[in-house]
């Protein structure tokens, strides 16, 4: 069945889910913030500044119009970065309709507040928590639009609606399970960029594979402590929405915290990167929100530590490398049995 859907957000992943959701055959209207950009997408089916080398449908409407793009929309997606996810919402909910079914791309906290995407969502819709559904997984959106093969899960309290999330969103070259942990999906797919981040910097610093696999494997130690802390189940965290996503981003330069933490080592500073990038990093702001989150939560995160302190404190890389080698002695098995 053809459904309407509304996609907010024309940057990289909101254009690959509607380039997705366009080829699926549903009538797929795209927010954009600038008239430039809906402007292009529209007379040219392109989006040069996010995605350069992709032809889009020319089925894909884009406005810069809430109103015209969630108005009297099956569903609507929400693909803006987590700093803009409430006052885009409060925008949104002015022109929605109360049936209208949510959905949510972004990887992120709302700053200060430390709040998941579906909280924040959740208090500007006046919606139940657990209608609002979560899309995340490893699925970098240069890859989405070439087709390759991709596989994502969507998570909702309510298993009725990630399966009409499924079902709208699921081709040949997107796979797309269900998911009942909405906070695991939620918060695995957040924190893992704080790890691509150090994976970026870690591998420009000139270390090798070993460094690798250890920031990948530590890291997963210290998001399923803290997602459990947070009411997430453990066990997510070794499904697409964890290990799935932690490979994708530490490995691939397509991501954009790999490539930030990479400038990084390149002696550059923050807001160098910041600015140099023109794409969002989210695991700058997360590396603060889970520096917070650990600390309320009383939760040990050594590799988020070490990188809060390089990204806000001035410290080296190579010290805070060696002051994670050389913390305190523990016990693998006892860690992995305590939060497993
Ligand atoms: N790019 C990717 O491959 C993937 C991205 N994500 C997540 O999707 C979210 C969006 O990321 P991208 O599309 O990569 O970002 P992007 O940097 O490519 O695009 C961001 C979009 O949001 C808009 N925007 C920025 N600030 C805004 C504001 N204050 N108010 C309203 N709109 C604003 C920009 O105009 C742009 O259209 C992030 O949370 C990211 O982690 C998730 C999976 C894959
Ligand atoms: O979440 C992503 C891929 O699954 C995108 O990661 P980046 O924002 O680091 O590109």
């Amino acid at each position: 069945m053809k459904e309407k859907v509304a996609v907010v957000g024309a940057g990289s992943w909101g254009t690959a889910l509607a380039q997705v959701l366009a080829e699926n055959g549903h009538d797929v209207t795209l927010w954009a913030r600038s008239v430039p950009v809906a402007d292009e997408l529209n007379q040219r089916h392109t989006n040069k500044k996010y995605l350069p080398q992709a032809k889009l449908h020319p089925a894909i409407y884009a406005t810069t119009s809430l109103e015209e793009a969630c108005y009297n929309k099956s569903f609507i997606l929400f693909a803006v970065p987590s700093h803009a996810m409430r006052h885009t919402a409060r925008e949104v909910k002015k022109v929605m309709n109360k049936e209208t079914r949510i959905v949510h791309a972004a990887k992120g906290f709302e700053q200060d507040s430390w709040k998941r995407m579906s909280e924040v969502l959740s208090e500007e819709l006046e919606r139940d928590q657990a209608s609002i559904a979560i899309l995340s997984g490893p699925s970098h959106a240069e890859e989405v639009i070439q087709k390759s093969p991709t596989t994502v899960v969507v998570a909702c309290g309510d298993q009725e609606v990630a399966k009409q999330v499924q079902y709208v969103l699921m081709n040949t070259s997107f796979r797309v399970y269900t998911h009942s942990d909405a906070i695991g999906v939620e918060v695995g797919g957040a924190l893992k960029n704080i790890i691509a981040l150090a994976a970026g910097l870690v591998q420009g610093l000139g270390f090798g594979d070993n460094a690798k696999a250890a920031l990948m494997t530590r890291g997963l130690a210290e998001i399923a402590r803290l997602g459990k802390a947070m009411g997430a189940k453990p066990i997510t965290f070794v499904g697409l929405a964890g290990v799935g996503d932690l490979i994708v981003t530490c490995t691939s330069t397509h991501s954009r915290n790999w490539r930030a933490g990479y400038m990084l080592s390149q002696g550059k500073s923050l807001s160098v990167v910041l600015d140099e990038m023109g794409m969002v990093v989210e695991g700058v702001k997360t590396t603060r929100a889970a520096h917070a989150l650990a600390k309320h939560y009383q939760v040990e995160m050594p590799l988020t530590e070490q990188l809060y302190q390089v990204l806000f404190m001035d410290k080296e890389p190579e010290q805070a490398a060696k002051d994670l080698m050389l913390r305190g002695k523990t016990n693998e098995m006892e860690e992995i049995m305590e939060t497993w």
